[in-house]
């Protein structure tokens, strides 16, 4: 699903960001990664979705590499992912479905599968009840499950996550994390940076660490912190 060949990222100004990083992420796969601030965490998320390209090395997504895309190819690439972030990013002037409605219309969905497809996600990630609720009369939690809603209804094969549960309350961060669990099992690749130490702890999956640039620990089944 993702393979980063000896990837390399220099900004401008000359921060290496990352250092000669190659790693693999299979179909399905739940992995965390982890590391202190500016560690590189956020730049690896940039260069799967294109935001960013790689100094050195090749990405590849589904099979596509990426830092060989042309332009007019990204949308394509973005489609087969969904990205949530922490400060959930809704359109404040729509309602909570017509936000997740926006991204089928974006690429000219049939009206009839976006509405089916809309109360499909909305029921997943248990926000049926307030569907015609506007963002700013929704909590954090339930602003981050129609952000979560709207990245995944147009099934894409992998969902990102940039600290999801980074505004949340501890409750509700584990609830946001059941919600991902869930449409993991569905199928979907989960890809989540984070500086949750309970939630990564709680959750026993693969833990990538990143220091400096460079994956320190890669571990399957790993706590937030190295165990040796
Ligand atoms: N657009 C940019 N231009 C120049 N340097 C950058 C840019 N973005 C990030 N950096 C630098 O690259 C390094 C890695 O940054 P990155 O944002 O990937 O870290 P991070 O692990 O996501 O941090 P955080 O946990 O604080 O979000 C840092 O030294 C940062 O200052």
């Amino acid at each position: 699903m993702i393979e980063l060949k000896n990837v390399s990222k220099v900004y401008d100004n000359g921060s290496i960001a990352l250092d000669h990083v190659s790693l693999h992420i299979g179909k399905g796969e739940f992995v965390f990664v982890v590391g202190a601030s500016g560690a590189g965490k956020s730049t690896l998320i940039k260069l799967l979705s294109y935001e960013e390209l790689p100094s050195r090395g090749s990405v590849f997504v589904n099979g596509i590499e990426v830092n060989k895309l042309a332009k007019n190819r990204v949308p394509y690439l973005r489609r087969k992912m969904g990205i949530v972030f922490q400060d959930f990013r809704l359109l404040p002037n729509k309602t909570a479905q017509e936000n997740v409605a926006f991204a089928m219309e974006v690429i000219e969905a049939p009206r009839r599968l976006i509405r089916r497809r809309v109360r499909d996600v909305l029921d997943l990630v248990g926000l049926v009840g307030k569907a015609d609720a506007l963002p700013k009369n929704l909590s954090g939690g339930e602003q981050q499950r129609v952000a979560i809603a709207r990245a995944i209804v147009n099934r894409p094969l992998l969902l990102i996550a940039d600290e999801p549960t980074g505004n949340l309350d501890p409750e509700t961060s584990r609830d946001i994390m059941e919600v991902f669990k869930k449409i993991n099992h569905m199928g979907t690749t989960v890809l989540m940076v984070t500086h949750d130490k309970t939630l990564v702890d709680m959750m026993n999956k693969r833990v990538i660490e990143i220091d400096g640039g460079k994956v320190v620990r890669d571990e399957q089944k790993g706590g937030y912190d190295d165990e040796n």
